[in-house]
C-alpha cells in the first residue's frame, strides 16, 4: 500500500496495537493476552471465538475501558481509550439490568444521565424500547421477563447510550435454541439499520459464521491472536445452505488445528473441536 493509500484509509473505530494484559493471582502472574493486534472498522461485525481461558472476555474488557492493558495500546479513531464510555457499550450474557427500573426505564437509563428533558428521553427510550420490540412490555420490571426479553432490554439500552460500538461477551450463550435464533436474527436486523459496530464473542462457530464479516481466532497460553478469516458468504445466511456448512466445517478445523495442542479437543458430529466451543 502506497503512503498516498495509507493517509486515505480512514481510522479503525477501535485499534489495539501490541496489547498484553497480565493478572497477579495468589503470588502467581497469569499472562492473559500477549501481544493481540486487532483493527476493527467502523460497521464491521466481529466475532472473537476461542477455547475457554484463552482471554476473550479479557479482550472486549480492554476495548470497554473496564480492564487496562500491561502494555500496549488501544485506541478508539486514533484517540486512547483510557476508562469505559458510552461510546463503547457492553452486553453480558447475564443481562445485567437494574432490576428496581421498569423495561422503558432500564432502556432510558442512559440519556437520563444525560440530564436530556423529558420529553426527549421519553422519545428516545419508545425508541429503542420498540427497536427491540418490546413496546408492549414497557412498563414491565426484569423479573417479568424471559431471557430473551432482558437481552433485547439489554441491547436496547447500551443503543439508547448513542454506542457506537456494541461489545457482546456471548450475549446468547444462556438462551434456549430457539430463542437465541430469533434474538441473532433480530440483532443482525439492527445491525444493518443502526450500522453499529459490534465485537461479539462466542464459543459457537455456527453462530460466528452466521452473524460476522471476520471471525477471529484466539489461542489460550498465552491468549494471542492465531488468525483473521474474512468471511464471505453473502447475506443473510442460512444455516441449511451447502456454502455455509463448508465455511462451518473449514473454521471448525482450523480452529482445532490451532488448539490442538494447547486444550481438549472433543469430537462433535464427526468433527474434531476445542473443548469449550461448539461447531
Ligand atoms: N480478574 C482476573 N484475575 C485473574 N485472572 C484473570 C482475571 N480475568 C481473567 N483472568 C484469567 O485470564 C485468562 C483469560 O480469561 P478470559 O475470561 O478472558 O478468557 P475467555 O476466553 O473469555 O474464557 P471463557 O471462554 O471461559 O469465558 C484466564 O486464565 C483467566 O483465569
Amino acid at each position: 500500500m502506497s503512503d498516498s493509500d495509507l493517509r486515505r484509509k480512514p481510522l479503525p473505530i477501535l485499534s489495539i496495537e501490541g496489547v498484553s494484559k497480565r493478572f497477579s493471582v495468589g503470588g502467581k502472574t497469569v499472562q492473559a493476552l500477549a501481544s493481540v493486534d486487532l483493527r476493527i472498522d467502523k460497521g464491521e461485525f466481529v466475532c472473537l471465538i476461542g477455547a475457554s481461558g484463552c482471554g476473550k472476555s479479557t479482550l472486549l474488557r480492554i476495548m470497554a475501558g473496564f480492564e487496562t492493558t500491561s502494555s500496549g495500546k488501544v485506541s478508539m479513531y486514533g484517540a486512547p481509550i483510557t476508562g469505559p464510555g458510552p461510546e463503547r457499550g457492553m452486553v453480558f450474557q447475564d443481562y445485567g439490568l437494574f432490576p428496581w427500573l421498569t423495561v422503558k426505564e432500564n432502556i432510558g437509563f442512559g440519556p437520563k444521565q444525560r440530564h436530556l428533558p423529558k420529553a426527549k428521553l421519553d422519545e428516545i427510550a419508545a425508541h429503542y424500547t420498540d427497536m427491540v420490540g418490546l413496546s408492549a412490555f414497557a412498563d414491565y420490571y426484569p423479573g417479568q421477563l424471559s431471557g430473551g426479553m432482558k437481552q433485547r432490554v439489554a441491547i436496547a439500552r447500551v443503543l439508547a447510550n448513542d454506542c457506537e460500538v456494541l461489545l457482546m461477551d456471548e450475549p446468547f450463550g444462556a438462551l434456549d435454541a430457539l430463542t437465541r435464533e430469533k434474538l441473532q436474527q433480530d440483532l443482525l436486523e439492527i445491525w444493518a439499520r443502526t450500522k453499529v459496530t459490534v465485537v461479539f464473542v462466542t464459543h459457537a462457530v455456527e453462530e460466528a459464521v452466521l452473524m460476522s464479516d471476520r471471525v477471529v481466532v484466539m489461542t489460550a497460553g498465552p491468549g494471542r491472536i492465531e488468525e483473521d478469516i474474512p468471511l464471505l458468504l453473502p447475506r443473510p445466511r442460512e444455516v441449511s445452505e451447502p456454502g455455509f456448512n463448508d465455511v462451518r466445517r473449514s473454521i471448525t478445523q482450523r480452529l482445532s488445528s490451532h488448539v490442538a495442542s494447547k486444550a481438549p479437543v472433543v469430537v462433535q458430529a464427526g468433527v474434531a473441536v476445542p473443548a469449550g466451543v461448539t461447531s
